[in-house]
């Protein structure tokens, strides 16, 4: 491949592996799709991983990639997959045969960075390399999620670029702030500021640490690192499943969140929909996925993001063949995934005629597209 003037491999023939990941809903599918958009030639191949039993994050990418996504499926990457299940992924987009230029593992939201790195290090693909680890950072949210999650530090200081994104939502005297809090916390990564996750791709691609740093971090860092944390808390836990060299899964940001996923081929009714949406818990933290509301749009299926209390549905139009279904993913801390279940379960309604002011309470929160580019130049996206 000698034409690619932003191959970062010391060795041309070796493909970049690069680690995407930040906090849930900080933008990692964002970015990842612009890089699918916005890529030039070069061929990007993704390795996506949702934590939940519905590939939600894995749909939301697959039509920009065609075959060139593999999704890792249930479950947190760096729990769920071992080395040699990773290589096997990495072994499909490798091939020769799929010109793939570089490698994208889009992490779940709850995933630990460093095992993910560890695996990537780990890996026996002679055809591919760690390129660096890109953290995502939701700028508005970031004192709120450091609080809860001190983890997110150590994130940052593991990580080789970091998009500071959300910038639209984060109000003009605290972007600085931010941008500066998250500088001296990543320990000399660069720092880009973002809305939409709107990177220049070739920024990403060249993102192999820079020489002033000590250089990649090598499994023997990582070990290493995940030793002095250890030995900070004092921890013995672990979940084991025996997958990982070290199996200890303390501290783990998904220790303590739980997770439902919901499937339906019953649409659901946009009111009961909206009431559940309207009064749900405050540890529901994350919703993603399609809804059906079957006689009340035919056309399109609404595609949700709910991140706190920012909430936002996306008609698009169904494909044809595809099945009309409902699958949505919740993702909390504290919830009662059973109830949650119940609730969802109880907006399920197959009326075949629906009544015109239906759909009012979802149309609240669908944003015109035009609308939403005006706002990453402008105003809050809320
Ligand atoms: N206002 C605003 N919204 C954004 C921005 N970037 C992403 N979003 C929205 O934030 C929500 C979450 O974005 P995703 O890209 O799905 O986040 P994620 O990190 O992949 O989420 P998880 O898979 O849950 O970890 C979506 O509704 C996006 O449209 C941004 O810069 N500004």
């Amino acid at each position: 491949m000698p034409d690619r003037p932003q191959d970062p491999a010391p060795d041309p023939s070796q493909i970049p592996v690069l680690v995407l990941a930040g906090f849930l809903g900080s933008g990692k599918t964002t970015l990842l799709n612009h890089l699918l958009h916005r890529s030039g030639g070069s061929r990007i191949g993704a390795i996506v991983n949702d934590f939940g039993a519905i590939e939600i994050d894995a749909m939301a990418v697959a039509g920009a990639l065609g075959d060139s996504t593999v999704s890792l499926g249930n479950g947190c990457l760096c729990c769920a997959v071992d080395v040699s299940e990773l290589d096997l992924y990495l072994e499909r987009l490798a091939r020769p045969s799929a010109r793939i230029d570089v490698i994208v593992i889009e992490a779940s939201g709850l995933a630990e960075p460093q095992e993910l790195v560890r695996m990537v290090l780990a890996s026996e693909n002679p055809r591919v390399v760690y390129g660096g680890l890109v953290e995502v950072v939701d700028a508005a949210e970031f004192g709120a999620t450091r609080e809860k999650h001190p983890e997110i530090d150590r994130h940052l200081a593991l990580a080789d670029l970091v998009v500071v994104n959300k910038l639209d939502r984060t109000a003009e005297v605290d972007r600085e702030r931010v941008l500066e809090l998250v500088r001296s916390l990543s320990d000399g990564a660069a720092v880009v500021p973002a809305t939409y996750g709107r990177i220049d791709p070739e920024f990403l691609f060249d993102c192999r640490p820079s020489e002033e740093r000590v250089g990649q971090l090598s499994f023997d860092d990582l070990f290493r690192l995940e030793e002095a944390d250890g030995e900070a808390d004092g921890s013995e836990e672990g979940q084991g499943d025996g997958e990982h060299e070290r199996g200890d899964h303390h501290g783990h940001l998904h220790t303590a969140y739980e997770a439902l996923a919901f499937t339906s081929d019953v649409p659901l009714e946009p009111r009961r929909l909206m009431e559940f949406l309207d009064s749900r818990p405050e540890g529901l933290y994350r919703i993603k996925g399609y809804v059906d509301f079957g006689s009340h749009d035919r056309r399109n299926r609404y595609s949700v993001h709910a991140v706190g209390r920012f909430l936002r549905f996306y008609p698009e139009p169904w494909t044809p063949g595809d099945p009309r279904l409902t699958q949505l993913v919740l993702i909390g801390s504290g919830i009662d995934t059973t109830a949650l279940g119940k609730e969802l379960e109880a907006c399920k309604d197959d009326a075949p005629h629906a009544d015109e002011h239906s759909m009012w309470g979802v149309l609240r929160y669908v944003q015109d597209p035009e609308q939403q580019v005006d706002e990453v130049d402008g105003g809050d996206g809320a």
